[in-house]
């Protein structure tokens, strides 16, 4: 039977032979050697996670390993967008065949979601493939990108483009270790969170806008339920449609904006991905108003609740230099949805109602992004 833990609540990935499930709850890191030994076998662990997350978490988690006899070493890596690169993942690479990680073996990657992307894009093509857990530390993380499997890293020429999709075997979101997370970096995951209701549950949403004080007091409830919200729409649609030929495509709402933002802004701390789609959510649905898709006022609604915990909602909101229309279109055109040359957008008709609109005219989305750069 496989090992379970009191509090933790348990989503599954319906994948077939790669299903899996996350467990979510307090205190897990202190049992995630007994989780993962209880599911996976014998395998030896190699964990891979970020200075922040080391100086706070890892003797916990390698304590938690070492118990069962499965650790076999920990890299560090410096914190930061950039880590997700060619120059990160080479070195990474060499460093976990030195380990002696086998086939059989698994990489743990434990932090946020660079070091979940880097780590599992590591994993997929070592060996041509290793199985690997994700042990996610920052909201972001335990929300979205420690589930569904994109993994990859980022180029100049944009978010994301190189990479494959390999499903962990295990995610383990222990809720404590959101407490030593910087308030800024927590609420860039809220808006991965605020997301779910947009794209189809308007009743989270409206959930949200009463709750969102609790979940950043850390009220346990309040925060173990807005995660596993937001992981079952997320296990949802990735069970239907794991390599987004079609409805995954939702969960880009505001990304094809805030990633053109964040390649704009070099991966740096100027702009953290959740503010980017932060951004980019409240331009999907004033461009939804503008196209006449969605009702008068439903723009401000959305921005007037993701400016409420502190997030940004505009271009004028990112420091520094204004933003040119021409440069963020063509940064767009490098998008993975792009077919034949046209942009595919997430817009939508209301809160909890997003649809996919392929074939958007760059003409119209430059126009619109100009008025909204002159105020
Ligand atoms: N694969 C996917 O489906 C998916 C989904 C969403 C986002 N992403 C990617 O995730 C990345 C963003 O992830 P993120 O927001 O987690 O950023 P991140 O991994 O950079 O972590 C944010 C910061 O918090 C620090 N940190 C992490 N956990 C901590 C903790 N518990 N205590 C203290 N500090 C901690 C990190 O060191 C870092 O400085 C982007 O590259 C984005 O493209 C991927
Ligand atoms: O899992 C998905 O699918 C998503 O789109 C989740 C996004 O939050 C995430 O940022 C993802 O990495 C974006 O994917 P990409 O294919 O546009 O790079
Ligand atoms: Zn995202």
């Amino acid at each position: 039977m496989a090992a379970t833990t009191r509090a933790a609540r348990t989503v599954a990935v319906p994948l077939g032979g790669r299903s899996y499930d996350v467990l979510i709850g307090p205190d897990l890191l202190t049992e995630a050697g007994r989780l993962i030994a209880g599911r996976l076998g014998k395998a030896r662990c190699g964990i891979v996670t970020d200075e922040n997350v080391a100086s706070h978490h890892l003797a916990a988690l390698e304590a938690s390993l070492r118990a069962e006899g499965r650790l076999k070493g920990s890299i560090v890596l410096p914190p930061g967008e950039a880590t997700k690169s060619f120059r990160e993942l080479g070195p990474l690479s060499e460093r976990l065949l030195e380990m002696g990680l086998e086939r059989g073996d698994l990489v743990v990657a434990f932090g946020g979601g660079v070091i979940g992307d880097l780590a599992g894009f590591a994993a997929g093509v070592l060996r041509r493939g290793i199985r690997f857990v994700q042990v996610p530390t920052t909201l972001l993380a335990q929300v979205d990108s420690s589930v569904g499997g994109k993994t990859g890293i980022n180029t100049p020429q944009g978010k994301n483009l190189i990479g494959v999709f390999h499903q962990p075997s295990l995610v383990i979101a222990d809720t404590d270790t959101l407490k030593t997370l910087p308030v800024r970096e927590m609420r860039a995951g809220y808006a991965e969170v605020a997301k779910y209701g947009l794209i189809g549950n308007a009743g989270f949403f409206a959930w949200l806008e009463q709750a969102h004080e609790e979940l950043f007091a850390f009220e346990q409830e309040t925060l173990v339920t807005a995660i596993e919200t937001s992981v079952k729409a997320k296990a949802a649609i990735v069970g239907r449609d794991e390599h987004e030929t079609g409805e995954r495509a939702l969960l880009n709402l505001g990304h094809t904006f805030g990633h053109a933002l964040e390649a704009w802004t070099g991966y740096s701390d100027r702009l953290l991905h959740g503010e980017g789609v932060a951004i980019g959510m409240c331009l999907a649905f004033r461009f939804s108003e503008h196209l006449g898709m969605c009702p008068a006022g439903t723009a401000e609604r959305v921005a007037r609740h993701l400016a409420a915990v502190g997030l940004p909602t505009k271009l004028a909101d990112i420091p520094g230099d204004a933003a040119d229309a021409e440069t963020l279109v063509r940064l767009m055109g490098q998008d993975k949805k792009v077919r034949d040359g046209a942009l595919t957008f997430i817009l939508a008709r209301d809160i909890g109602d997003a649809f996919i609109e392929n074939n958007v005219p760059p003409g119209d989305v430059r126009d619109f992004l100009a008025r909204e750069i002159a105020g």
